[in-house]
């Protein structure tokens, strides 16, 4: 793929998507997100990627997680809803979300296995799914399961490690045609609504079209556990309100490292709970002037 191909991701992507919101209106307007993973090892994984969705706007967010980090999720962030993810209910929370988020820190035992599964399968036409993190590690192994998806979107969003284990690429090769072709290769004859985030320094966004865009923001204090994660909640928020369209992963893209930006600018690095936090004034920025 020629790199003339190449478009900016940017404000301006931003700014059309991240609009004033409508007066007639209520939490169910802005989406159901369900984030599901965070073992008893990883815990913070989705309680970052939680705390990202409630800041980047999600109307009502359920995370589904071990119940070690109930506690800990209730205390930090009392506007989630927590279920275990080992129970039935889950497939209940599953039917009733219009976005479900699956993978930050949920390892890759058995219970992940019958997890993935359970939302591979589960995931219907007016649902989008984002695979990030243990997800996509369990992917890499199991790849048949991604053509078998009817969910209307779905988002990968692997850091440059988690796409060689998935695309069989080493990073060092992992070219804009060589990116491509993996990505066709994963969905020939599956899905076509299929969005890849490819992590770096300057991420770049693929889908089935052959589109290659290529983020303007982001800087290296954002080099810290957790940025994924939050990124990942981001994206979530952002499909649940601004609807199942490219455009809201690009501007997730590009709000998650436009915040990094600004807080770059006084301070060493950026804690990811410190991104989340600024999110709601950024995006009112975008929305207004
Ligand atoms: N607080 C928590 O609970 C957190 C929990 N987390 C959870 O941990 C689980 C495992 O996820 P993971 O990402 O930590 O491990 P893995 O997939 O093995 O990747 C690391 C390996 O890849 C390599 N590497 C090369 N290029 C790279 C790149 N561009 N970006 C990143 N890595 C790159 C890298 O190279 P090295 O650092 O050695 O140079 C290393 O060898 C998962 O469930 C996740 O959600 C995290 O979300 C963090 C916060
Ligand atoms: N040097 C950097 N410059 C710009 N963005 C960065 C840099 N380092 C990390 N990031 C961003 O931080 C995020 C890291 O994602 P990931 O490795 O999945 O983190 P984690 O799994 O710890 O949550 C990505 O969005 C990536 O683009
Ligand atoms: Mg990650």
């Amino acid at each position: 793929m020629a790199a003339t191909n190449m478009k900016s991701i940017d404000e301006k992507i931003a700014r059309q998507v991240v609009r004033p919101r409508p007066a007639e209106s209520h939490k169910g307007t802005f989406g159901r997100v369900l984030l599901i993973g965070g073992n008893k090892q990883y815990g913070g994984a989705i309680i970052m990627a939680a705390e990202a969705a409630v800041s980047a706007g999600a109307g009502l967010t359920t995370v589904a997680t071990d119940p070690v980090n109930f506690t800990a999720l209730h205390a930090r962030l009392p506007e989630a809803a927590a279920i275990d993810y080992s129970a039935d209910s889950l497939k209940d929370q599953l039917a009733s979300a219009n976005v479900i988020l699956c993978g930050p820190g949920l390892g890759t035992d058995e219970l992940a296995w019958r997890i993935l599964d359970l939302v591979c399968r589960s995931a219907e036409p007016d649902q989008a799914v984002v695979f990030d993190a243990s997800a996509l590690d369990l992917l890499s192994q199991r790849p048949d399961l991604l053509k078998e998806m009817r969910a209307g979107e779905l988002v990968l969003t692997p850091h440059q490690m988690e796409w060689q284990r998935l695309s069989g690429i080493k990073i060092a090769d992992q070219g804009d045609r060589a990116n491509q072709e993996a990505l066709e290769r994963l969905f020939s004859a599956g899905m076509k609504n299929v969005i890849l985030v490819l992590k770096a320094h300057r991420t770049r966004v693929y889908d089935l079209t052959g589109e290659i865009y290529r983020n303007s923001a982001g800087n290296p204090g954002m080099a810290t556990g957790g940025m994924g994660d939050t990124l990942a909640g981001i994206t979530a928020a952002f499909i649940g309100q601004f609807g199942q369209r490219l455009s809201s992963v690009l501007a997730a893209v590009y709000c998650h490292s436009k915040a990094g930006d600004d807080l770059y600018e006084s301070s060493y690095l950026v804690r990811p709970t410190q991104l989340s936090a600024y999110m709601p004034r950024l995006m009112k920025r975008l929305s207004t002037c």
